[in-house]
């Protein structure tokens, strides 16, 4: 990394811009189970107050890319770093800027709300009356406060994503993995989330990969990395990323670059 410039009128070294260092970095990773290629070097950054789509068909290697970031996976090549710490190198520094939502649900059902909450904080380490605290502020802030005694098996399945997504951000991370958070959700939980998702990202500055195979959930200011067979085909802003395919829409740019055929419903 280049030492940054000494400041010419105050002589002082300026501090790094926080902005400056990727909220996420890949770089060059590959992934094969066994004889099977699922990734291949893929490289791409999503950066701090950003919202990125990674976008890709069932089998794109999104998962896997999931898998490997939060460490489920061991890395066989390349590099993954969160706010610079390599994820290989420095766990335990880069975990703790990361929350995760998985695909599968991964809530007890037969928990309460509130104790799903801090049996998660307290894997995180937080103590009891500080995560007290944040759970009746994460509760509040997803609508679900007069649901904190509930058992989880008595929501709808967009109230325990929420939950999930509210669960995720106990620890305070810096960066929120989202793979298909929406899958299975009607069209009011679907946007819901993905409204809840985009004002952390413009309140709180939280930089969020967002898994997904539908078109409509990207937008034109996003990030935007199309995965396919494992490979990126295509990065950068979406509106660049649909004019440099020669296209007009995003679902049109996804079958120029893949020669997929598209889903009805807006699916990739
Ligand atoms: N445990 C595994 N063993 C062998 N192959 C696997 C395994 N998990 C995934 N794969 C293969 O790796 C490739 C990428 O799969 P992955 O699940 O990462 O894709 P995805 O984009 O997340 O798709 P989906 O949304 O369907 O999960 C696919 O070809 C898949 O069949």
């Amino acid at each position: 990394m280049t030492a940054p410039a000494p400041n010419a009128e105050t002589h002082e070294t300026p501090r790094p811009e926080a902005a400056a260092v990727p909220a996420l970095s890949i770089n060059g990773v590959s992934h094969a189970y066994g004889a099977r290629r699922a990734l291949t070097h893929v490289s791409f950054s999503v950066q701090p107050a950003s919202f990125t789509a990674l976008l890709g068909l069932n089998g794109a290697g999104k998962s896997t890319l999931f898998s490997l970031i939060t460490r489920l996976f061991g890395i066989q090549s390349g590099r993954v770093a969160i706010f610079g710490h390599d994820i290989s190198k420095s766990p335990g520094e880069a975990l703790r800027l990361l929350g995760v939502v998985f695909q599968p649900r991964t809530l007890d059902l037969d928990l309460s709300l509130t104790q799903n909450l801090l049996y998660h904080a307290a894997l995180h380490g937080i103590s009891r009356r500080e995560a007290a605290a944040r759970s009746a502020e994460l509760l509040g802030r997803i609508g679900l406060a007069d649901r904190a005694g509930n058992k989880v098996r008595d929501l709808s399945g967009g109230q325990m994503r929420r939950l999930e997504i509210a669960r995720a951000l106990l620890h305070q991370p810096r960066l929120l993995l989202l793979d298909e958070p929406t899958v299975g959700l009607d069209v009011k939980a679907r946007a819901d989330i993905i409204s809840h998702v985009r004002q952390l990202v413009t309140e709180q500055g939280i930089g969020v990969l967002w898994a997904t195979h539908l078109f409509d959930e990207i937008m034109a200011g996003d990030d935007l990395v199309v995965l396919h067979q494992g490979k990126v085909l295509a990065q950068g802003q979406m509106t660049h990323v649909v004019a440099e395919a020669g296209a007009q829409d995003v679902n049109t740019a996804f079958m120029r670059l893949t020669g997929a055929q598209t889903m009805p419903g807006g699916g990739a």
